[in-house]
C-alpha cells in the first residue's frame, strides 16, 4: 500500500472500485479495513478527475482515509484487520470519544463512521445512476441522494457548498465516460453489480455501529 493517499495517478476505472468492494467482506462477513480503504481511494481518484471544484470534498475524505491508513501501520495494526475488530479494540481500550469530543478525536471508529455515512450517499447515488435515462441529470441524482443521507449530518454551510459543487457535475454521458467502463449498457451492468455489494458492506457496518450505540459519535 502506498504511503500517501493523495496519489494523482489520473487513470480511473470504476471496475477497480467494484473489485475492491468485492473483496471487502471476509468469509464470516467482517469488513476488511484495508480493502474498505482501497475502495475509498479509488472513489477519491474518481472525484479528483472531476476537477478542483470537488477538492474540498476530496480533501476531507483523504484526511479521513489517511487516519485509517496510519492505524493500519501502527504497532497495534493487528487489531485493525476488520472494522469489527477495530471497534471492539477501541471500545475495550477506551479509545473512542463517545458523548463529546475529548482526547480521541481521530479514533478509527469515529473516522470510519464519517465514511460509512458517505457510503450510504454513494449507494443511493449509484442506484439512481443505474436506473436513470439518457437525459437524467447527474446533479439532480447526486443532490437527491445527498439530501436523503449525508446532508442530515452536515451544517448549512457544508450543504450549501456541496449543492453548488453538484451543479457542475458533468452530464450523464460524460459522467459515464469518466467512469471508464465502456458503453452505457456496460456501465449500467457494472452498477448493477456494484450497488448490492456496497449496500451489503453498508448494512453490516450499520448493524455493528447500531448494536454498539455508535451511530452518533461526535
Ligand atoms: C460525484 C460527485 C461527488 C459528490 C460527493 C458527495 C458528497 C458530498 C460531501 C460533502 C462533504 C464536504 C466536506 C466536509 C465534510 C465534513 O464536515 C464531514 C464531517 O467530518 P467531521 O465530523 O470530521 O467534521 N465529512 C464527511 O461527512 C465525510 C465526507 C466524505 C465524502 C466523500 C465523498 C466521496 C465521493 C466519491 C465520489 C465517487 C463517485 C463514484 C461514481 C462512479
Amino acid at each position: 500500500m502506498a504511503d500517501s493517499v493523495a496519489s494523482d495517478d489520473p487513470k480511473f476505472c470504476f471496475e477497480e472500485v467494484l473489485s475492491t468492494f468485492k473483496v471487502c467482506l471476509s468469509e464470516d462477513k467482517a469488513v476488511i479495513l484495508e480493502n474498505y480503504v482501497s475502495g475509498w481511494r479509488g472513489l477519491i481518484k474518481f472525484l479528483n478527475s472531476l476537477g478542483s471544484v470537488f477538492s474540498f470534498i476530496s480533501k476531507d475524505a483523504i484526511n479521513k482515509i489517511q487516519i485509517l491508513v496510519n492505524l493500519l501501520k501502527e504497532d497495534t495494526h493487528s487489531h485493525y484487520m476488520t472494522v469489527q475488530s477495530m471497534v471492539r479494540y477501541e471500545l475495550d481500550n477506551s479509545l473512542v470519544d463517545i458523548d463529546k469530543r475529548g482526547s480521541h478525536p481521530e479514533s478509527g471508529t469515529r473516522t470510519l463512521l464519517r465514511l460509512h455515512r458517505a457510503l450510504r450517499w454513494l449507494e443511493l447515488f449509484l442506484e439512481r445512476l443505474r436506473i436513470s435515462s439518457e437525459d437524467s441529470k447527474t446533479s439532480v441524482m447526486c443532490a437527491d441522494a445527498y439530501n436523503e443521507s449525508l446532508a442530515h449530518y452536515h451544517p448549512w454551510v457544508v450543504r450549501k457548498a456541496a449543492g453548488l459543487a453538484f451543479c457542475v457535475l458533468p452530464g450523464r454521458p460524460a459522467f459515464f465516460e469518466v467512469m471508464n467502463v465502456g458503453p452505457p449498457e456496460k456501465v449500467v451492468a457494472v452498477l448493477g453489480e456494484a450497488v448490492p455489494l456496497i449496500s451489503e458492506v453498508y448494512q453490516i457496518t450499520e448493524e455493528l455501529y447500531a448494536k454498539n450505540n455508535l451511530l452518533n459519535l461526535p
